[in-house]
């Protein structure tokens, strides 16, 4: 097997690699399983080792080999960065250099030397005195003339087994906002609640199965704001439950934050209204406390369940069950993207500021309803914010009784 000496120096990432993560994952280069010799990457001693084209490999250390998608996405930057050169300036912190850097380095991994060299050559037009894509620049030159990447294979599109329900996310997420949504009902509800009969809660049935309601002007601007900048300075990178634990994961892009009810008033008097509304128990411990959830350009959710489907979740960790419902906020409208999408009742509903989305985790005889799978689609411009209250099986007994029939 030919053995390459060279390093090709990747561009800095915003994120440095964390030193203990270096070369920590992967056998050496040379011994990677799949990797067609001829495509054989030079030795990068610290980059784990990604089955070229395979998309996500199993490593941990916060690179995820995807350049089927960072292919995709950056030759996108680099057209707008070309056609609009010297006019904009996306405050100072991106530009056609940095995009066919990153584009260049993806070629290189995804093994098309001869596009990682054009890009490369481009970029040194810009930027003539950069000494490392230079150095790449010759690099690239002297793989060629070895005969390496001549014939780069087509590169794949990741597929895990998380993402089996990945075309109809993609599909839903991409549906155009302006369609009618064919909701089923519109109705004025008290509950019988007495803080319900002076504003009533304008609810809109969406789905009968699952059941999801969606009801307007559920919160005021004003609180939509008393949230954002309470959660704002606790704001952290999202987890979610992985086996017993909780982890950040690459499917789940945004920052979050707890408010306890005690936080301020309005939070305590969201959940007073979130009760009147459904009916449910939200006293401690039989809901959690609110999750506030910041996504930036590109944040998203992938498709998942709110409840747990392992007995081992962290979420029985609060001895109340499991999750039976959601309600959902928009704390904030959307430029574009961010829907709310169910992937197998395929139907999604657009990011509507101040309204909330209400739908039940679990069927009356406590199993989980599959028909909830569901996703926050990528924001495509602007921000997004939502506030989560998940409400727990317990508590809701004479609120909202079993049933023996499977169908309910
Ligand atoms: O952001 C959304 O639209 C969905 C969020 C969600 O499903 C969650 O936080 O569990
Ligand atoms: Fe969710």
């Amino acid at each position: 097997t030919p053995r390459f000496t060279f390093t090709i120096f990747q561009p800095s990432l915003s994120t440095p690699v964390p030193q203990e993560h270096l070369g920590r994952h992967g056998k050496p280069v040379e011994d990677s399983p799949g990797i067609p010799s001829r495509l054989l990457p030079p030795s990068l001693s610290w980059l784990p080792s990604c089955p070229l084209g395979r998309g996500s490999g199993p490593l941990g250390s916060g690179s995820t080999c995807d350049y089927y998608h960072s292919i995709a996405w950056l030759e996108e930057a680099v057209s707008l960065f070309r056609l609009s050169y010297g006019s904009w300036n996306l405050e100072d912190r991106s530009s056609l250099e940095d995009a066919l850097d990153h584009l260049a380095f993806s070629y290189f991994m995804a093994g098309n030397i001869s596009h990682a060299l054009s890009l490369s050559r481009e970029f040194l037009h810009y930027d003539p005195s950069n000494q490392r894509v230079s150095r790449n620049v010759a690099k690239y030159k002297k793989l060629l003339e070895m005969g390496t990447g001549a014939s780069a294979s087509p590169l794949q599109r990741p597929n895990s087994t998380r993402l089996q329900s990945r075309d109809a996310y993609e599909e839903l997420c991409q549906r155009p906002r302006g369609q009618p949504l064919l909701y089923l009902s519109c109705s004025y509800e008290t509950n019988s609640s007495p803080h319900l009969l002076l504003q009533p809660a304008k609810k809109e049935m969406v789905r009968i199965q699952p059941y999801v309601a969606l009801y307007h002007d559920f919160i005021t601007d004003a609180e939509a704001e008393t949230i954002k900048g309470l959660a704002g300075p606790w704001l952290q990178r999202s987890v979610v439950a992985s086996g017993e634990k909780q982890q950040k994961a690459e499917y789940r892009i945004s920052k979050s934050a707890w408010l306890k009810d005690t936080a301020d008033p309005v939070v305590r008097a969201l959940d007073r209204r979130i009760a009147a509304v459904t009916g449910l128990d939200l006293r401690p411990p039989y809901a959690e406390y609110l999750q506030v959830v910041n996504y930036g350009l590109g944040g998203h959710y992938e498709p998942h369940f709110d409840h747990a489907t392992s007995t081992k979740s962290p979420l029985y960790r609060m001895k109340s069950g499991n999750r039976i419902a959601t309600i959902m906020i928009y704390l904030s409208a959307v430029e574009a993207g961010g829907s709310t999408a169910f992937i197998y009742a395929n139907f999604s509903v657009p990011v509507e500021k101040n309204a909330a989305l209400f739908w039940w985790n679990l069927r009356r005889n406590g199993n989980g309803d599959g028909d909830t799978l569901h996703a926050g689609c990528p924001v495509l411009a602007g921000d997004k914010w939502v506030a989560n209250k998940w409400i727990h099986e317990h508590g809701q007994e004479f609120r909202r009784p079993c049933s023996a029939d499977p169908r309910d």
